[in-house]
């Protein structure tokens, strides 16, 4: 029998062939950078249109068997070191009865938003049972060959969604909850902490070896109201998932333009933080007093370069990256669907063998 917490029986840890992530995320020596993409699911790749057919995502990822495929798949055609459920940040938020639908080209909408109340007990009401699909995906995954990354959105960042009804550039209406109801914001954002700690320990629990929070949209907010209206969300949620998940890896994304949120950051208790590219891994070191291993930052554009052009600008990347308590390579925010299949292998495999020579030639002390 395995330890109980809560009374619950919690699943051995899985064994996977390729455990570089999770050596790497918790600074033991690694022979090479270990490396994945932000949305790699595959819209790059025909077999994901075809595995995915007519369905819409939220549909498709209810279908256990084709997510498992799904989230394989970039394991498969790029070789990557690890695997993500194939699932949305906005998938709990289906789960709790809010009508969330994905529009091609114009991204998650929610109709109605959030307004009142009763949505906030809407949420509360969500158990993560209302979505075991993602369970038995996770479930599925235990024999896979690399670790296996579970996550959801963060409070703010799905909050903007719930507020605003999808996308926005301005964030106006999640603005005015914060500074105009911030009792209002502040049932929100808890409502949020808890739900999401208590799907990510499923997820946990369900097989996920490493527990990933995107907050993508936070860079949109000056450091004093981030540091006012967020962070003790951010921070109550990480202390909760240590406190119930204590051998998982977490990860923290800040998201696009979060530069200069970065060292308000470094007291969280995270392993890995996720950097998008318009700040130097060397100098995310920096701004985070070394305390975590970084995950990024190739600007994902790069990919529309020349092969030639698209390694050096890899190479940059590792050579920061060394610069680093760790580095796990990635894109310093999602993959499009414009990324060229085989320019997307050609840059995994090149990490891959640069990455390697790099750590052999530094562990025979010479320059690489
Ligand atoms: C903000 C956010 C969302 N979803 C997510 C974030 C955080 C990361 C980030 O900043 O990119 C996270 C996400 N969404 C999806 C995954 C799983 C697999 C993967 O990473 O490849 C993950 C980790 C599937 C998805 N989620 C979505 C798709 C594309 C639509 C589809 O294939 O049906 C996928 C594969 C849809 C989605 N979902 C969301 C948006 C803005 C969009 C549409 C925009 C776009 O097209 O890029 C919300």
């Amino acid at each position: 029998m395995g330890p109980k917490r809560g009374g619950e029986e919690i699943p051995p840890p899985n064994r996977r062939r390729n455990d570089l992530f999770v050596r790497a995320a918790r600074r033991e020596a690694v022979e090479r950078v270990p490396v994945w993409y932000m949305r790699q699911a595959g819209r790059y790749d025909p077999l994901y249109h075809a595995l995915k057919g007519e369905r819409d995502l939220l549909t498709a990822s209810r279908d256990v068997e084709t997510a498992v495929r799904i989230t394989l798949l970039p394991v498969d055609r790029l070789g990557v070191d690890a695997a993500i459920l194939y699932a949305d940040i906005l998938t709990p938020i289906a789960g709790a009865g809010f009508d969330v639908r994905f529009i091609e080209g114009k991204g998650p909408v929610i109709d109605p938003p959030v307004r009142g109340d009763e949505d906030v007990a809407r949420l509360r009401a969500f158990a993560p049972e209302r979505v075991s699909f993602v369970g038995e995906i996770l479930s599925a995954l235990r024999d896979a060959p690399v670790p296996v990354i579970g996550f959801a959105g963060a409070p703010f960042t799905v909050a903007s969604y719930l507020l605003e009804g999808g996308a926005t550039r301005e964030f106006r209406r999640t603005k005015a909850a914060y500074l105009s109801a911030p009792a209002f914001w502040h049932e929100l954002l808890e409502a949020l902490v808890d739900l999401t700690v208590d799907y990510l320990t499923y997820q946990a629990r369900s097989g996920a070896d490493v527990l990933m929070l995107f907050d993508s949209w936070v860079g949109a907010l000056s450091p004093w109201d981030y540091e006012q209206y967020v962070l003790p969300y951010v921070r109550r949620l990480f202390q909760g998932l240590r406190r119930e998940n204590p051998g998982h890896v977490l990860v923290y994304y800040p998201g696009v333009s979060s530069g200069e949120l970065l060292p308000l950051l470094s007291d969280l208790s995270v392993d890995v933080l996720g950097v998008d590219w318009r700040v130097p891994l060397s100098e995310a070191a920096v701004r985070t007093r070394g305390r975590f291993v970084l995950q990024g930052n190739y600007d994902p554009s790069w990919l529309l370069a020349p092969e030639n052009l698209l390694e050096a600008y890899a190479e940059r990347v590792l050579e920061e990256g060394e610069q680093t308590p760790g580095h796990i390579f990635n894109v310093g925010h999602g993959l499009f669907p414009e990324v060229d299949l085989g320019k997307l292998k050609h840059l995994t495999d090149f990490v891959r063998t640069t990455s390697a020579a790099r750590r052999r030639a530094q562990a025979k002390g010479g320059s690489p």
